[in-house]
């Protein structure tokens, strides 16, 4: 069953014209208008995310990912620049649109984010546990007893040593601190977690602990994810589906073993050949 579904998704940087759409994207070869120098992140995109699937959407760098990862977990507040139609599984009308409290819950209990930078995404002065226990504490979780529980059961899922609970996050290692942020994200057993460039910073070894973790992390919740990686190999172990975007544009789409195999768009040939 689908759990989200998006279309029309546009995030502009700059002021915007009425020509910036027709001037920018792939065949225009580029993100920004000539007429008024505005960044059209993204455009155009329509997408589905099923309960339970893992969605990936790969691309090079600024080619838009961020920016719509950013409306898929509500990060963006609704202005001119960010316009779009969400539907979300058990909400009426446009997600985009709702107002901030909704948005607040939403982001609580339903669609978690993993930033792409941990600066971002965690205090590091707080413990580990404080971090994960902030986000159950901002949903209403009121035992202590209780709270404690879900982060050590948080921590041995994501693979945390249960004995660092208690140490400050800045001393935890790059691994530890992005295991921390998977670890709160999943804190309210939300419906959709949008993972932002889940390797950055990491060493190889690590980055395939991480991922492994994650993946099987991800089955046994039965949680639907967005992956969002400039690295074919990331939304290749993880991808059930996978989205391509160049110049704020989405130009393939498919099921990931059939984009990697059989890629359509010159563009995605052009990403697999560069790491085989
Ligand atoms: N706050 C901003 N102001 C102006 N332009 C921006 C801003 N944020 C992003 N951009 C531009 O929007 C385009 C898309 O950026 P975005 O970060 O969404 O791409 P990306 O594919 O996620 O890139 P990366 O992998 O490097 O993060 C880029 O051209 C970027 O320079």
């Amino acid at each position: 069953m689908t759990l989200l579904s998006a279309t029309g998704l546009q995030t502009v940087y700059g002021e915007g014209c009425s020509r910036c759409i027709e001037s920018t994207g792939d065949r225009a070869g580029t993100n920004q208008c000539p007429h008024c120098g505005s960044v059209v992140a993204c455009a155009e995109a329509d997408l589905s995310v099923r309960e339970g699937e893992v969605l990936g959407i790969v691309g090079e760098s600024g080619s838009g990912k961020s920016s719509l990862a950013e409306q898929l977990a509500l990060e963006r507040d609704p202005d001119a620049t960010t316009t779009g139609m969400v539907d979300y599984d058990g909400y009426d009308g446009n997600l985009l649109a709702v107002d901030y409290e909704t948005r607040h819950d939403l982001r609580t209990s339903d669609i978690a984010l993993v930033h792409q930078h941990i600066r971002d995404g965690l205090n590091p002065e707080f413990t580990g546990g404080g971090n994960v226990a902030e986000k159950l504490l901002s949903a209403g979780w009121r035992s202590y007893e209780d709270v404690r529980d879900r982060v050590q059961e948080l921590f041995e899922a994501t693979e945390i040593p249960v004995d660092r609970m208690d140490d400050p996050t800045s001393t935890y290692s790059g691994g530890m601190q992005r295991r921390v942020q998977i670890a709160r994200a999943l804190a309210t057993d939300p419906e959709l977690v949008v993972l932002d460039e889940p390797t950055t910073g990491l060493d190889v070894s690590v980055q395939a602990r991480v991922l492994d973790m994650f993946r099987q992390v991800q089955r046994e919740e039965g949680v639907a994810c967005v992956v969002v990686s400039h690295d074919l190999g990331v939304v290749r172990l993880l991808a059930d589906r996978t989205l391509v975007m160049r110049h704020g544009r989405i130009v393939e789409s498919g099921l990931t073993d059939r984009v990697m195999e059989d890629p359509h768009h010159e563009y995605t040939q052009t990403l697999i050949n560069s790491v085989i």
